[in-house]
């Protein structure tokens, strides 16, 4: 856990070695503690240096510790120990210094870094604070606007920022290690009062209190109802204003709070799952560990609209040459104008040089016959993309990976029309596909796991948090979003209106109520969908109850919306009005509200007062428990990889932990006592009934979500 060697004579060398972080577990601690003990105590020693195996430092404490009993030596004492010792400790940082690491470089006299090294304090992302003197350290050294900055954003930092901000003494492109033993000897003797940061005074600005004022602001604006940021400005704050041991126990009051909160605990189960779901596994024993994925070289890209053009950017950027297919010249050169603008802007911003000499334009199929890949993102009708299909088996190699960017086309039915069903799979990209991190990476009952590898490796390659779901109407995420929807769309009919339903959503903590986020990514789409499937427009039957489709609820509303012409944001009209068409600022529309009025006169709907409380009930459990039928039906392997579709595709709030894991804090036998109510006063919204799954885990006493698998084992899996 940590090894003790004696170099050069006279420098004690401590190594880390807990992989594959180098994580700060209660047994490195313990084997730090005594390292440090025996360096301190061995007059042979005359300095001190700590690195990290592997090529490493450390990733901070152990996160999987914190769900147990704290256990083994507090990392406060160890750290302060360090700190006041009479021989020079040199931290030699490779790798990472996160957290916990980044607090034991603090405490160490010098700081040598490797020039590809990575810094920063992300306990905020996990909704804790760095409790072992990094609050109170950080300002001392760097100041309190730089330590505010870094701390409440979590933010990795890199060895020469960390250089110019006075963090690190030297930054290397040699062995961190070999430099830092050489620091060390350079070291001995000399005064280290200055060295101790704990004792520094903290740089104070004159307006402290309007600077954390504005920091606060800021925080709440961008991060609503999150504590542990507004805790570390508490904590900063004690810094500046207290001597480091009354901060020292500031800092552990504030962290004590946020440790214990649900908050930490979704935010810690978004770090793993995360983690989790790029391990995909499928039913026949092939995964993520031993399916080999093909080497990508070259893609192609057949259709440049809003979708295309992102996969396009996200390609290059990763390095892969990309040939881009339109049907016409106009389409093609204006889709051209604005994937090479993406790409430019995208480089400026990144300080790189635009990949333009990866990309090809072309309006010929041909010109795909040697490509490793191609990805279809045409409009989303089943038979244009049966045709596309039919047409690259004939142009592409045999061994050319066919991938469709449906959103909830069957994809078996379009593997089906080609001659290589095995090498199908569904890529499907959010949108604006180079920047939301999504991507469901659909398995065909005949994709190959050499296919699902590639797919998943792909996706990763690009920067994308990649998750394998089963083939059905939606996935996983569209198919959860009907319910949800369509609990909004019925609440407007019983009274609310779609500004007090975004009010509940948001102050829930989603970036968008649903009503702006529709009106943002556009109405006619799901018009188009809904008259395509009948359930609108000329084919209905006129003998239909106009509330009622297929024997179940259902809510014209948004039909109306969209027969104006309101299709959201880009017709300056939607669920709300806009200054102009394009416009984002959302504003309450009269004409809205009188619609509703007209609406619910004309069906005698007595409207209701509708709590907040009942909003988010009915739209949240009925997104879970579609979730909890999607794992019935085998389409998502795990709770996790459904919640991590929700946080990095649909904008869930992450210190909620994702639907799955928000219902199973609220509890399970509370979400079933909820829609059994629900589904008792609306008998005829089948998704309020409650599923089987969650009445199965009710009954075993409702587990722990990272069990829940265990008790789907035996059910059919579409993976
Ligand atoms: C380090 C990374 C950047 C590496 O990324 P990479 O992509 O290379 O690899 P992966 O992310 O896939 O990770 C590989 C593998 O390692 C696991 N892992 C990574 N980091 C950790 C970790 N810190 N702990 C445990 N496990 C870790 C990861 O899960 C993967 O495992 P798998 O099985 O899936 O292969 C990247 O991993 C990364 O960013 N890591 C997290 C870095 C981080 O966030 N660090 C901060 C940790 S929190 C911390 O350090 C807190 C400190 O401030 C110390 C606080 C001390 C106080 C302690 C508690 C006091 C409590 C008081 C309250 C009591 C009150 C009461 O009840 O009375």
């Amino acid at each position: 856990m940590a090894r003790y060697e004696l170099v050069k004579r006279s420098v004690a060398l401590i190594t880390l070695t807990n992989p594959p972080v180098n994580a700060l577990s209660s047994a490195v601690r313990h084997a730090m503690a005594k390292s440090m003990e025996q360096a301190l105590n061995d007059p042979k020693v005359t300095a001190v240096v700590i690195c990290g195996e592997n090529g490493r430092f450390c990733g901070g404490a152990d996160i999987r510790e914190f769900a147990g009993p704290l256990r083994g030596p507090p990392l406060v004492p160890l750290l302060d120990a360090i700190e006041a010792g009479e021989k020079p400790v040199v931290a030699a940082i490779e790798g990472v210094a996160l957290g916990g690491g980044f607090e034991l470089a603090l405490v160490c006299h010098y700081c040598i870094a490797h020039f590809k090294a990575r810094l920063g304090l992300p306990e905020v992302t996990l909704g804790i604070l760095p409790a072992a003197g990094g609050t109170q350290r950080l300002p001392r050294l760097i100041g309190i606007p730089a330590a505010l900055e870094l701390i409440t954003t979590g933010r990795h930092i890199s060895a020469q920022e960390a250089l110019k901000l006075g963090i690190v003494d030297q930054v290397t492109e040699q062995n961190a290690c070999e430099v830092a033993v050489e620091f060390a000897l350079r070291a001995v003797a000399k005064p280290l009062s200055s060295r101790r940061v704990s004792m520094l005074t903290t740089p104070c600005p004159p307006d402290l209190d309007a600077l954390l004022e504005v920091v606060t602001m800021e925080v709440k604006k961008k991060a609503r109802g999150v504590m542990a940021p507004l805790a570390c400005i508490q904590a900063v704050r004690a810094a500046a204003t207290m001597p480091y041991s009354k901060g020292i126990k500031r800092e552990s009051e504030l962290m004590a709070t946020l440790f214990n909160s649900g908050q930490a605990r979704a935010l810690q189960y978004c770090f793993f799952a995360q983690r989790t779901a790029g391990k995909w596994t499928l039913p026949s024993g092939a995964q993520w560990n031993n399916s080999k994925p093909r080497e990508i070289r070259s893609a192609a890209i057949i259709g440049l609209g809003t979708m295309g053009r992102g996969i396009v950017v996200s390609l290059a950027r990763a390095g892969i040459s990309v040939i881009a297919v339109e049907s016409e010249k106009k389409l093609l050169e204006t889709g051209k104008q604005m994937v090479i603008g993406m790409l430019e802007r995208d480089a400026k911003r990144r300080g790189v040089s635009a990949s333009l000499n990866l990309l090809k334009f072309t309006l010929s199929l041909q010109d795909l016959k040697d490509v490793d890949l191609v990805i279809e993102a045409v409009f989303e009708d089943m038979a244009l993309k049966k045709r596309v299909f039919q047409e690259l088996s004939k142009v592409c190699r045999p061994a050319t990976l066919l991938c469709t960017n449906t959103s909830g086309l069957d994809v078996d039915a379009l593997a089906g029309v080609t001659d290589r069903p095995h090498l199908v799979v569904g890529m499907h990209f959010f949108s604006p596909a180079h920047v939301m991190k999504l991507l469901e990476v659909v398995c065909g009952p005949r994709s190959s796991s050499e296919t699902i590898a590639t797919a998943m490796s792909l996706g990763k390659r690009m920067g994308k948090v990649s998750v394998a779901v089963g083939n059905c109407p939606g996935f996983v995420g569209n198919r959860m979003l009907k319910p949800y929807l369509d609990q909004a769309t019925f609440l407007l009919e019983e009274g609310a209106t779609p500004e007090q339903i975004d009010k509940a959503l948001e102050d829930f903590g989603f970036a968008m109520g649903v009503f702006r986020m529709s009106d943002l990514a556009g109405l006619d789409v799901g018009w188009r969908i809904r008259k395509e499937s009948g359930l609108t427009g000329p084919d209905v039957d006129p003998k239909n109850p106009p509330r009622r489709r297929h024997g179940r609820r259902y809510c014209p509303i948004p039909d109306m919306v969209c027969e104006q012409g309101r299709f959201g944001q880009k017709t300056g009209r939607g669920w709300y009005m806009y200054d102009k068409p394009g416009g984002t600022n959302a504003k309450p529309d009269p004409l809205i509200q009188n619609l509703l009025e007209m609406y619910r006169s004309r069906y005698a709907i007595q409207p209701r007062n509708i709590s907040d409380k009942e909003i988010i009930e009915r739209c949240l459990f009925a997104l879970a428990n579609e979730g909890f039928r999607i794992l019935e039906d085998g389409i998502a392997a795990r709770p996790e990889d459904i919640d991590v579709i929700y946080l990095f595709g649909y904008g869930f709030p992450r210190h909620r932990g994702g639907p799955m894991f928000y219902a199973s804090m609220v509890g399970l036998e509370r979400v079933l006592e909820r829609l059994e109510h629900y589904h008792q006063a609306h008998p005829d919204v089948p998704h309020l009934e409650p599923s089987p799954l969650l009445k199965k885990l009710v009954a075993c006493g409702s587990p722990s979500v990272q069990t829940w698998r265990e008790h789907i084992k035996t059910m059919h899996s579409h993976l």
